[in-house]
């Protein structure tokens, strides 16, 4: 059995349910658990390995509950920088028809190494294009390499412009081969078990891109898998030109449109959900359908603001996602949690007569909540999320002696993570294993990696 120390913590913020907070104190981590958190002086003093945590805040590795990793190739694309959700699609569309299972494996590292380093140590991704051969399992491989923890998600699309969808018909598969494949995947790499460092959900992509059947259908597959907790994910109500899609092809809004599908429940989330009315909200709370909020995606396309205040205060499971790397170029899940909290309380204060919160329409606490406890309840995971004995050894440390933090972690350094600059991670831990140490990825080699993606964007974005 293998050890791993974290001693003399300067703060260690549990985010456990009574968001309990150490200062002066260590983890003790077995294997790939938590044995025990506290006071330096109570805790072990040493271990097979022991980090220096000194001068360190430890929270939570940060749970990431949306992207799109093969998107890090189309970053920043000039035609499509000032597009709102649909232009841009139907700008990328073509673009992304000549990805290459390579082109995956390569992009999906590169996605992961940024998450890493900014202290996120489970990701979802949603893959939902297929094209030359490419497979989830291209993704899959290439988070086992990197030592992610993984809910990787089979997306699709099967509804093309022909039959009046967004993407072009060369994009888009049939769908009993959607079903066959999202079936062989579950069978090959979904693990229920505690601590699985591979979960596959089933992931239709929009109600403008599949059809209402594939939602049905997606939806009996995934809960045919009867207690192994295989789970629904699609993106929901973006902006109004989706909602007006909905309104107009299937004259419902899209909380009525994922009821009626089934796509209400414990185990689905929908991503982005700007549009959600109170309706919706009320009805989320009720079935405990999540939210995976993307806050710097929906200001880069312009979508809107999420009510996320309002959904939490019903009782709505929200986690926090980045979202794919071309609709938020930098996938920073510190600052996703930053701009969550700046974001909440601008909206707030854009409603009539609606500043009852003010600035604490949602504190830092808060927002780091949502990115940590409310990402594991999202995808269905009681084993991450919060530290305390028996979690998975799920961490990430922040230096606080450095710049960033200069005059703030003195005051409150749980605060400051958010409140100051966002800040890369000094060590991030996942499942037990040091994947950042001392600000350095320690699994895969980054510079070839940075080196061999940008050789393929480049190749990409010339076809
Ligand atoms: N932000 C995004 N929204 C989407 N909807 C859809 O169908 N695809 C996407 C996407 O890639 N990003």
């Amino acid at each position: 059995m293998t050890s791993l120390l974290i001693r003399n913590a300067a703060c260690v913020a549990t985010f456990d349910d009574a968001r309990t907070e150490w200062r002066d104190a260590s983890v003790f981590v077995r294997e790939n658990r938590i044995e025990a958190i506290g006071p330096a002086v109570d805790l072990p003093q040493s271990a097979d390995e022991v980090i220096d945590a000194r001068g360190h805040l430890v929270v939570p590795g940060l749970v990431n509950t949306h992207h799109h990793m093969y998107q890090s190739l189309t970053r920043a694309i000039p035609a499509v920088q000032d597009a709102e959700l649909f232009s841009w699609l139907r700008g990328l569309y073509p673009i992304w028809s000549g990805l290459t299972p390579e082109m995956v494996h390569v992009s999906t590292q590169v996605a992961m190494a940024e998450l890493l380093l900014s202290g996120c140590t489970t990701s979802s991704d949603h893959l939902y294009i297929y094209p030359n051969g490419v497979r989830l399992d291209d993704s899959i491989d290439a988070a086992r390499e990197i030592g992610m923890r993984f809910v990787a998600t089979r997306g699709s699309m099967s509804v093309g412009a022909s039959q009046g969808g967004l993407p072009p018909d060369r994009v888009v598969e049939r769908e009993d081969t959607i079903l066959a494949d999202t079936q062989r995947l579950i069978e090959t790499h979904h693990d229920a078990a505690h601590g699985a460092m591979v979960n596959v959900a089933v992931a239709p992509c929009s109600p403008f891109s599949v059809s209402r059947d594939l939602m049905r259908e997606s939806a009996v597959l995934a809960r045919s898998f009867k207690g192994l907790g295989v789970r629904l994910h699609t993106h929901l109500a973006e902006n109004d030109h989706d909602i007006a899609y909905s309104r107009e092809k299937f004259n419902c809004t899209p909380t009525e449109y994922a009821q009626d599908l089934g796509w209400l429940g414990p185990d689905v989330w929908h991503a982005h959900c700007v549009k959600l009315d109170a309706a919706g909200i009320a009805l989320f709370a009720k079935t405990k359908t999540g939210v995976a909020h993307c806050p710097c995606s929906n200001m880069r396309l312009a979508s809107g603001i999420a009510p996320i205040r309002r959904m939490l205060d019903a009782g709505v499971p929200v986690g926090l996602g980045v979202d794919g790397s071309a609709s938020n170029d930098g996938a920073h899940m510190v600052n996703e949690a930053r701009q969550a909290l700046l974001l909440a309380r601008v909206g707030r204060s854009l409603e009539p007569f609606g500043c009852d919160h003010g600035p604490s329409e949602m504190t830092a606490r808060d927002a780091l909540a949502v990115a940590t406890h409310g990402g594991a309840e999202v995808l269905g995971r009681t084993d991450i999320g919060h530290l305390a004995p028996g979690m998975c050894a799920d961490l990430a440390l922040f230096d606080l002696n450095t710049v960033a933090f200069a005059g703030g972690a003195v005051h409150d350094p749980v605060a400051s993570l958010l409140l100051c600059a966002s800040p890369q991670a000094a060590y991030t831990v996942v499942n037990g294993r040091v994947v950042v140490r001392e600000g350095r990825l320690a699994t895969v080699d980054l510079g070839p990696l940075v080196e061999r993606h940008n050789r393929l964007a480049r190749l990409l974005a010339a076809v």
